[in-house]
């Protein structure tokens, strides 16, 4: 492990580690800074002390030996000295007389020699009374004390030591000191582990709840172990991780909701029938949909994607020229950031074919930056086939119209409701003889005076505006040049445009109405025919059956008709019969009916005579006397003789007939005729000229 390792693990590890290792150190340091400082404290002074004990040791051994030296006496001297060989740390104890000579040692072996090292010859030049300490060294010490007597010299007392046992002294303060400080060390440390274990064990568990929830076990929570300040950091912590879990709750509920927001988007996206891509400013795809790969016939986006779009899909016109980008007209409109719909160009699919599209882009701006664009587009070959299928259909129907046996005019209805002629076909021209093409643009009073006022344009207004078609069964029309009946058929052509078809039938009207004329009524007298008084008297029987009022129903028979035919001739005879017709039309109301069924006979039907059967019995009978009296009136009839010259012919003529009051609800129609045609007989059989009632049951009336 390198050092910067070892110390990054140290320095930078727990706290817990950290303080054991900050306090020990720290007190290491501290002990061995005292510790260096009390021992070199100690040291000078056992030095000291050492020294103090040569001088006095040397003091001492000098006075012991100034008598004896100054007696001369050398064995004396000696013998001194040699009380001091076992002196503790004594190594060496001599006298030199002033000479440098060697008068008495602890070493008897250089007694006599003479002193010639440096130290000792600057020692005899010093005339220093006082003690001299010559070496002052770790493990020796050497001190010279001056023997004087009085003034005079009379030699040095020199004495060397070793410090043998100061230094084991100080060793053992050095042991004791050492012991001390690991002992100290030890107990710091000691001491900062259950400190910073009682300090940190809260951040411990903090920690380790961090940690916990860190590792995806969102519900731990710190327990509360103190209310110290730790206490209080966990107190938070939980408060923290709670709000924390609540706002990830929302939040899970806000992305989630987001999720299906874009997944929605997306699949909306996909499921439109528009192909659609989005471009970045360069031009390049950043996003197509499911439609844009089906319609350009990719397999997937990567094929798309990052690619510039213009170069992929959009690179020729339609006619296989070069479509530079610097054309198109998507981009310009991208430039100026306007909204874009073109629908006459083409796109280009992988395979190299081209699809007419109609596209729209739009750029995209984000605050005020054009940042890119949307463009969607459908593929329009289907509907350029209806179009052009459509033209090819409106020519046929318009060559149809054109050339088609009826009428036809366009109008279109104006907002303030004016209808504007904006053409004919050829078959309106001739119909109506006019030039149709002086009245484009106007309206259709102007062009066609004869509607004025007439309910057609009200219809046709309709037509234009709702759609609801208009039929009309025949409509008149006198107009400077024509007159004739139309039949016309209106329908709407477009928002607020319609087309008027009519066809002239004023020739099938008159034919309608021959045939109509010939099967309802009487070629001879115009009366209604037998078929027309049937359906009448049923609608007559059908009212009397609601209002329950009574009606009459008389058949009439001409008396001796015959004999005028036989005599003047058919001519005559069909004279008076027109003359008889006139006369029974005058003698009822509007509402009755009278008719011929042929021959000599006629058929009188009187309607609402009331709902009293007596009243209606006398009404009748009323009505058929007057019949009978005018009918009895002579006839002044034209004839030709048989040279064929005209004659007037008189004559006179009666009738028979046969009355029967009915009420609807009593009797059936066959019924009354039958009733009516016996009672007709029963006046011929009482001798003609007279009238017969009879009842419904058959009994005659009076
Ligand atoms: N002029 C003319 N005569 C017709 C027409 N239709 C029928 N007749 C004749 O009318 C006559 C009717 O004959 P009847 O009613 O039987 O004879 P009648 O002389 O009236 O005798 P009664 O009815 O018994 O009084 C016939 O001679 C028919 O030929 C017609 O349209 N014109």
């Amino acid at each position: 492990m390198s050092f910067d390792k070892f110390s990054d693990t140290l320095l930078r590890g727990s706290n817990r580690r950290q303080m054991m290792v900050w306090f020990g150190s720290s007190a290491l340091l501290l002990m061995l800074s005292f510790g260096y400082w009390q021992l070199d404290q100690q040291r000078d002074f056992i030095y000291r002390v050492t020294n103090e004990r040569a001088l006095a040791i040397s003091h001492e051994i000098s006075v012991s030996t100034k008598s004896w030296a100054l007696a001369g006496d050398l064995a004396g001297l000696q013998e001194v000295l040699l009380g001091f060989n076992e002196a503790q740390d004594i190594q060496r104890a001599y006298f030199v007389d002033p000479h440098g000579q060697v008068l008495a040692s602890t070493n008897p072996d250089e007694i006599g020699l003479f002193m010639s090292d440096k130290i000792s010859l600057d020692l005899l030049a010093s005339k220093s009374s006082e003690e001299i300490v010559l070496a002052d060294q770790k493990n020796y010490i050497a001190v010279a004390h001056p023997v004087m007597a009085g003034q005079r010299h009379v030699g040095w007392l020199r004495v060397e030591m070793s410090r043998d046992s100061a230094n084991a002294n100080i060793e053992a303060i050095k042991i004791a000191w050492r012991n001390f400080t690991i002992s100290a060390v030890l107990l710091v440390v000691a001491i900062s582990l259950l400190l910073s274990r009682k300090l940190t064990n809260g951040l411990n568990h903090l920690v380790q709840v961090a940690t916990e929830v860190a590792r995806g076990k969102e519900e731990a929570r710190a327990k509360i172990l103190s209310q110290d300040e730790v206490g209080v950091l966990a107190h938070y912590l939980n408060e923290m991780l709670d709000t924390l879990a609540r706002q990830k709750g929302e939040l899970l509920v806000t992305s989630e909701a987001l999720r299906d927001s874009r997944e929605g988007f997306q699949s909306l996206l996909n499921t439109m029938a528009e192909g659609m891509y989005e471009v970045d400013t360069d031009g390049n795809c950043i996003f197509v949909n499911e439609a844009f790969l089906h319609i350009l016939g990719y397999q997937n986006r990567d094929e798309v994607i990052g690619k510039h779009i213009h170069e992929l899909i959009h690179h020729h016109r339609a006619d296989g020229s070069m479509y530079p980008a610097s054309e198109c007209k998507m981009y310009r409109a991208y430039e100026k950031q306007e909204e874009i719909n073109v629908a006459d160009e083409v796109f280009w699919r992988k395979d190299g074919t081209q699809v007419p599209v109609e596209y729209w882009s739009h750029p995209i701006v984000k605050e005020g930056v054009l940042v890119g664009a949307i463009a969607t587009f459908i593929d329009i070959t289907e509907r350029i086939r209806a179009e052009q299928a459509l033209r090819e259909s409106e020519s046929k129907m318009r060559d149809i119209v054109e050339n088609a046996p009826f009428g036809a005019h366009l109008y279109e209805l104006m907002p303030d409701h004016s209808l504007i002629f904006v053409g004919a076909n050829n078959a309106a021209t001739s119909i109506l003889g006019l030039d149709h093409q002086q009245f484009i643009g106007k309206t259709i009073e102007e062009a066609f005076p004869p509607l004025i006022d007439s309910q057609i344009l009200d219809a046709y207004r309709r037509v234009a505006s709702t759609g609801v078609r208009f039929e009309t069964e025949q409509f008149s029309y006198d107009g400077d040049k024509i007159h004739s009946v139309f039949e016309v058929h209106a329908f709407q052509t477009g928002k607020n445009r319609m087309a008027a078809f009519f066809s002239d039938v004023t020739e099938r009207k008159r034919h309608e109405e021959q045939i109509h004329l010939l099967a309802f009524y009487d070629a001879l007298t115009k009366l209604p025919n037998r078929r027309l008084m049937n359906d009448r008297l049923s609608q007559t029987i059908a009212v009397s059956k609601r209002s329950g009022t009574y009606g009459a129903l008389m058949f009439l028979d001409l008396d001796n008709f015959k004999p005028l035919n036989d005599s003047h001739g058919h001519a005559v005879g069909d004279s008076l019969l027109i003359e008889v017709a006139n006369r029974l039309k005058i003698c009822v109301r509007e509402m009755d009916t009278v008719a011929r069924f042929g021959g000599d006979e006629f058929v009188v039907m009187l309607s609402e005579l009331g709902e009293d059967k007596v009243a209606a019995t006398a009404l009748a009978r009323i009505v058929t006397e007057k019949i009978l009296a005018k009918l009895a009136e002579p006839y002044v009839l034209k004839a030709v003789d048989e040279h064929g010259v005209d004659t007037i012919v008189t004559h006179h003529c009666t009738a028979s007939i046969g009355i029967v009051v009915f009420n609807g609800a009593e009797a059936k129609q066959d019924t009354i005729l039958k009733c009516a045609d016996d009672a007709m007989y029963a006046a011929k059989d009482s001798g003609r000229n007279t009238i017969r009632f009879f009842e419904l049951d058959g009994v005659l009336a009076s």
